[in-house]
């Protein structure tokens, strides 16, 4: 914060108004490592008032036609993008990510993510079957859950906050929304749009605080029966233990170690900006990045030179440098974690080609105690090192060579975790049969994160149960009963 600058103070919106709390949790600029914003600790007490806030809600809002519903939900997204550059500023100050990324990617999929739901809303039908040797029809009925609640976490906020939302509210729950505790500026600002676009009160609550005061009092709290949650795999174990008891319904997007698997006939003008980008986008901090890359021996020599020269051209600098690709990882403890790592590749005998340690980082002298790395790129690796095998969530990614097809996808998916995959060559039959063995909820062959948002999204393995998804979304925030009519 610089000296003249007072601390944003947010404040929790429950039931259509903000509500002050008791006490406050430090919110740093990643980029500069100051604090700059004053985050509600929230616990119990505030659960309890937002269940009180969304139960008195749902009546209303849950009888309303999909029509209305998807009227209100298209307003929010006119006003969100209405305050786009705002919001991608705001976003990009609490993230660290550039305002570029957050301007082009989180704040326009936020605006997308309501106006797919108002739109797909509209659309849903029901099944009907008919048995006449007893005279019999039957058909299906969906009905919203009920409270839903929803944890997000820090590296995409308002985009991933946005896309449990809209479909939850748009089949007509009332929603408690707990965003990360790092990242809640833009789900703050979020309020007072929803207020202006006509979101009765208490159909969105949002709750800020920590997970393990706030978050376990939303998860375990038995008015609210269905819990969306992203993030990583141990709190989605402990949401897991704490819901059991209600048997709650879950959606848990979680973590991954996703591979691109890179064969000899692969374009590599394509293949090597764009696993760049999959590598170290948003500071390699989304689920979907990669970060094994294994390369067919041919032409491993050739393209980890290629990398290497243009991961040194993946610019790191000042999130609201418009030449920046990256910017600054979300905290302290997460950038020192991320380095962690590679001081143990280097102590297992692997090499460092670029980046941490290797290359020089130049900084403002202002943002000399921000929490900005190097784009990293690690070799002679073993399949076994935990660089390899446990989700790292920043900016590096180690390449290793392999032989024959069979061999890498075993080697692929020699994980814990399913995620997401990219396989790169020019040959069809090739992709279609690679892409079917991977372990993955996600595939993308010659490109990466193209978004189909009407088809699943998710993970098998350890990266979570459930998809969300036009489709996918639907069902899991409503409840279907099969109704039987003898005439
Ligand atoms: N989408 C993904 O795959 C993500 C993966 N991660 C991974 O997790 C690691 C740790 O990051 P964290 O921020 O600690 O992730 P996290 O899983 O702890 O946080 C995600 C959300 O869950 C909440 N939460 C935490 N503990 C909770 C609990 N006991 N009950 C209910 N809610 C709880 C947090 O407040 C936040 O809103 C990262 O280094 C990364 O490897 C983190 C964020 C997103
Ligand atoms: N869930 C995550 C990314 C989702 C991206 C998308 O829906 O396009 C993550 O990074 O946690």
């Amino acid at each position: 914060m610089a000296a003249t600058e007072a601390p944003l103070v947010l404040e929790n919106f429950i039931g259509g108004t903000f509500v002050p709390c008791k006490s406050y949790i430090d919110s740093y600029d990643p980029s500069t490592g100051e604090v700059y914003c004053k985050v509600p600790n929230s616990g119990k007490e505030e659960i309890e008032a937002a269940v009180e806030a969304a139960r008195g809600a749902f009546p209303g809002w849950s009888s309303r036609s999909p029509q209305e519903r998807a009227r209100v939900l298209n307003q929010v997204a006119d006003l969100l993008e209405q305050s786009l550059e705002e919001l991608a500023r705001a976003e990009s100050r609490d993230q660290g990510k550039t305002v570029t990324l957050a301007r082009t990617m989180d704040i326009p999929r936020s605006v997308q993510n309501f106006r797919f739901f108002a739109s797909s809303s509209l659309h849903h039908t029901a099944e009907c079957t008919h048995m006449d040797h007893v005279d019999c029809l039957h058909y299906t009925v969906r009905t919203p859950v009920g409270i839903a609640g929803l944890i997000s976490p820090w590296n995409l906020p308002l985009y991933l906050l946005t896309w449990k939302i809209a479909p939850a509210i748009a089949a007509g729950n009332t929603v408690i929304a707990k965003p990360s505790e790092l990242t809640s500026v833009t789900a703050w600002m979020l309020c007072r749009l929803l207020n202006k676009a006509g979101v009765p009160p208490g159909v969105v609550n949002i709750v800020f605080g920590t997970g393990p005061r706030v978050g376990e009092a939303l998860v375990a709290h038995p008015e609210v029966p269905v819990i969306s949650f992203t993030g990583s795999q141990p709190t989605a174990e402990r949401i897991t233990q704490l819901s059991a008891p209600h048997c709650k319904k879950l959606s848990l997007e979680l973590g991954g170690k996703n591979p691109a698997v890179i064969f000899e006939d692969a374009n590599l003008e394509e293949c090597i900006p764009e696993t760049v980008r999959s590598s170290f986008a948003n500071q390699g901090e989304v689920c979907l990045c990669t970060s094994r890359i294994f390369v067919q021996k041919s032409i491993y020599r050739e393209f980890l030179k290629r990398f290497v020269e243009a991961t040194r051209k993946w610019k790191v600098g000042i999130p609201s440098d418009p030449s920046a690709s990256m910017g600054a990882l979300i905290s302290k403890a997460h950038l020192e974690k991320v380095r962690s790592y590679i001081e143990k590749a280097r102590a297992e005998g692997a090499q460092i080609l670029c980046g941490e340690g290797v290359d020089k980082l130049n900084l403002p002298p202002r943002n000399q105690a921000g929490y900005f790395m190097l784009p990293t790129v690690i070799t002679d690796i073993k399949d076994d090192s935990c660089c390899m095998k446990e989700e790292i969530f920043g900016p590096v990614t180690c390449v290793v060579p392999f032989d024959s097809e069979e061999e890498v996808i075993k080697r692929a998916n020699n994980v814990k975790y399913g995620l997401a995959a990219t396989v790169w060559s020019s040959n069809v039959g090739r992709i279609h049969r690679v892409a079917k063995k991977l372990q993955a909820g996600l595939v993308w062959t010659n490109c990466w994160l193209i978004r189909e948002l009407n088809l699943p999204f998710g993970g098998m393995k350890s990266s979570g149960v459930g998809r969300e998804g036009l489709k996918d979304s639907y069902d899991f925030f409503t409840e279907i009963k099969t109704i039987t009519v003898k005439h």
